[in-house]
């Protein structure tokens, strides 16, 4: 059984300079395509819940997936992430159903929707830290409002988010707020804001330096070297799949992602965790419609969801070689939550900046 925190897969993939891809799961055909990739590619996985995964499929059965999935592959250590956690309760109750990591989201209100200051986010980030790292769990916390520097808008795509506008101030992680939010946080890992947003319509043209700022990452990454960087909203949305989407009765617009080569950037510069969620939900209903459209008789729903799981292998698979986690699982010795609990208490995984500004 190999459960990992996220810090400490993280401080092994930050060692090793690759970058680990945490993928969003809401089903068994989702956590089988992740786990079959990350097999073939000797690669740790993240697994993150969101709220709307936990309560589309119920607590216990997210739960009881993760351990069967566990038994399967007992040879890739699996964190087990909250995304986007919205109150200090969310993140508790998501540690009672096991999960190794926690993302306290205090850019925003408990609504999900408006953003809050700077304080707000502060404190209540710091105490889900308090809590979390007491039983050894991991954190992640997130400073400015995911949104698009093209529009200047918020992203609410998906339900989470807000709907307005925000000034570019909002949308780009300032680095000095950011050295001051890790260091009264303790967070292990932190979200920023370069002007990505969920869902599948980022941007309407390839991004350029100027809707896309990987300079700001670069920028954090000079002022915290040591604080492992999140990217959310790192879809590539890849053209050949947006292709078969459409050629089999689908409505997508054109659209465009992320490119993975400025992620595989971005990893240069510290960012360690890959939100992606998009790509994969696209990857399997692109494969539904073509079953649909070319198998008109055809009723047995595995037939559908058997090609759909290998799409979304093929995807997973394409992340774990370009952000380089593969060859990488089978070099992590998994540390007990425990032992993590007691490396908080000693100090020993404080913050850099919070250690320095101590000293
Ligand atoms: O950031 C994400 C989950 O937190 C997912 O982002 P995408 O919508 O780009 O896949
Ligand atoms: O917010 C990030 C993910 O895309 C999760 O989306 P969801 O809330 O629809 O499950
Ligand atoms: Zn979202
Ligand atoms: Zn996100």
């Amino acid at each position: 059984m190999a459960r990992i925190t996220l810090r400490q897969l993280l401080d092994h993939a930050a060692e090793r300079g690759y970058g680990v891809p945490a993928f969003n799961i809401n089903n068994m055909e989702q956590g089988l395509a992740i786990l079959e990739a990350a097999k073939a590619c000797d690669a740790a996985v993240i697994l993150q819940a969101s709220r709307g995964a936990r309560s589309y499929a119920n607590d216990i059965m997210l739960a009881k997936m993760m351990e069967a999935l566990e038994l399967m592959y007992p040879d890739i250590p699996i964190c087990i992430h909250q995304d986007h956690g919205n109150t200090v309760s969310t993140c508790l109750s998501a540690i009672q159903h096991g999960f190794t990591s926690v993302m306290m989201d205090g850019s925003l209100k408990e609504d999900a929707k408006t953003p809050a200051d700077y304080a707000y986010n502060a404190g209540i980030t710091a105490e889900v830290a308090r809590l979390a790292h007491m039983v050894g769990v991991s954190v992640e916390g997130e400073l400015g409002c995911l949104g698009s520097l093209e529009t200047g808008h918020g992203e609410a795509e998906d339900g989470h988010g807000f709907e307005g506008v925000l000034d570019r101030s909002q949308l780009l992680t300032d680095p000095d707020e950011a050295a001051r939010f890790v260091a009264e946080t303790g967070v292990d890992a932190l979200a920023v804001a370069i002007g990505t947003s969920h869902g599948a319509y980022k941007f309407t043209r390839k991004p350029t330096g100027e809707v896309l700022a990987m300079d700001v990452i670069e920028k954090i990454h000079r002022r915290l070297p040591d604080t492992h960087i999140v990217m959310h909203g790192s879809s590539s949305v890849p053209e050949e799949w947006q292709e078969v989407f459409n050629a089999h009765g689908g409505a997508m617009r054109e659209t465009y992602g992320v490119p993975v080569e400025e992620i595989v950037r971005g990893i240069r510069f510290g960012v360690r965790k890959v939100n992606i969620d998009t790509d994969l939900r696209l990857a399997a209903t692109a494969e539904f419609r073509r079953v649909a459209d070319t198998r008109r008789d055809e009723f047995d729903p595995r037939k559908f969801l058997k090609p759909a799981m290998d799409a979304m292998a093929a995807v997973c698979k394409a992340r774990f070689e370009a952000f380089g986690t593969a060859g990488n699982a089978s070099r992590i010795k998994v540390i007990p939550m425990s032992d993590m609990a007691k490396r908080y208490a000693n100090g020993s995984l404080k913050p850099q900046t919070a250690r320095s500004q101590a000293a």
